[in-house]
């Protein structure tokens, strides 16, 4: 639904986008990871149309995004720093969205009611951040959106509505096939939500997942021996990180797990324990074994 090739934009001499590709599916949520100035802001200002790249392919639905209406009529950006008329309460706004795009569910508007509990006589730009952020998914909910982009999306929502938000949006891809992708500094937020993750650090995507995969493809194990332990075979195996406390080895290893349990068994290790890893760890490991620094690259 989403396809960037080999995008580049550089702002002067600085290469803020390098050759950068993504491949996002529909009716599937993609978490953008990355650090501070890593590129996130300037991949999405491509994704709806604010920044025309200076080399590479952006397309939404297969067609080119910069300069289409129509593409960039059936996506919802919501950005990290909102902007409303500082004149107009949610109603208004309303009515001039319902105006202006054809899609506007005006009964979805007054369903949402419910979820959001905002006088809509209240003019927007008054409103608290977390508020002005609730206002933004209410409204742009309503617009029926084919793609939904969001820039750290849930900062300033307290858990109850970043859990109702998250649900409205779910259900949307479910039920309509939305495609959504959504930046973050913050792999916790995006865990329960992503079924594709892309790390993005200095410009480049540096790892790209599919979740469901990715917890079977990487083992925590702990080992100890009764003698030495046997380096010639540990050195067969792919280890991402190795340590040792007292007689226990700690080893984070990629592989089959079954297959890796099968080959271990062989060299009779008197404790033997896979032990579950969080997403988190995954990706430390795994930017770790690639020479990444990975205070700088996940929070
Ligand atoms: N209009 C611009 N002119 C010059 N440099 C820019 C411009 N926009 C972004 N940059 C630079 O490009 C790099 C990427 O910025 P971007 O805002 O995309 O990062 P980000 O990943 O969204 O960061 P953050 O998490 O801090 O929001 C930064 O070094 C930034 O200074």
């Amino acid at each position: 639904m989403i396809e960037v090739i080999n995008l580049n934009k550089s702002f002067g001499k600085f290469k803020a986008l390098d050759d950068l590709s993504i491949h996002v599916n529909k009716a599937s949520v993609y978490g953008l990871l990355g650090p501070n100035g890593a590129g996130k802001t300037t991949l999405i200002k491509h994704l709806v149309g604010i920044y025309k790249q200076d080399t590479g392919t952006v397309t939404v639905g297969g067609e080119p995004v910069y300069e289409n209406p129509a593409v960039k009529s059936s996506i919802v950006y919501i950005p990290d720093d909102l902007y409303f008329f500082s004149q107009y309460s949610i109603e208004e706004t309303a009515k001039f969205y319902a105006n202006l795009y054809p899609a506007w569910n005006k009964e979805r508007y007054e369903a949402l009611k419910q979820v959001f509990p905002i006088d809509p006589k209240r003019r927007i730009t008054k409103l608290s951040k977390g508020m002005q952020k609730q206002v933004s998914f209410w409204l742009g909910i309503c617009l029926m959106p084919e793609v939904m982009i969001l820039d750290e999306p849930v900062d300033g929502l307290d858990p109850v509505m970043r859990k109702k938000v998250w649900n409205l949006m779910l259900q949307d891809v479910a039920e309509r096939q939305t495609t959504i992708l959504v930046s973050s500094h913050n792999l916790r937020e995006l865990e329960d939500v992503c079924d594709h993750v892309g790390i993005l650090h200095n410009g480049k995507i540096v790892v790209e997942r599919e979740l469901d995969n990715m917890k079977s493809d990487i083992h925590k194990l702990q080992l100890a021996f009764t003698g030495k332990i046997p380096e010639d075979f540990l050195e067969e195996l792919d280890i991402l990180h190795r340590s040792q406390s007292g007689s226990v080895l700690l080893l984070i290893v990629k592989g089959n797990k079954e297959k890796l349990l099968s080959m271990l068994q062989k060299i009779n290790p008197v404790i033997l324990d896979v032990l579950p890893l969080t997403l988190e760890e995954i990706f430390i490991y795994e930017l770790g074994g690639m020479g990444y620094d990975i205070q700088n690259v996940l929070i």
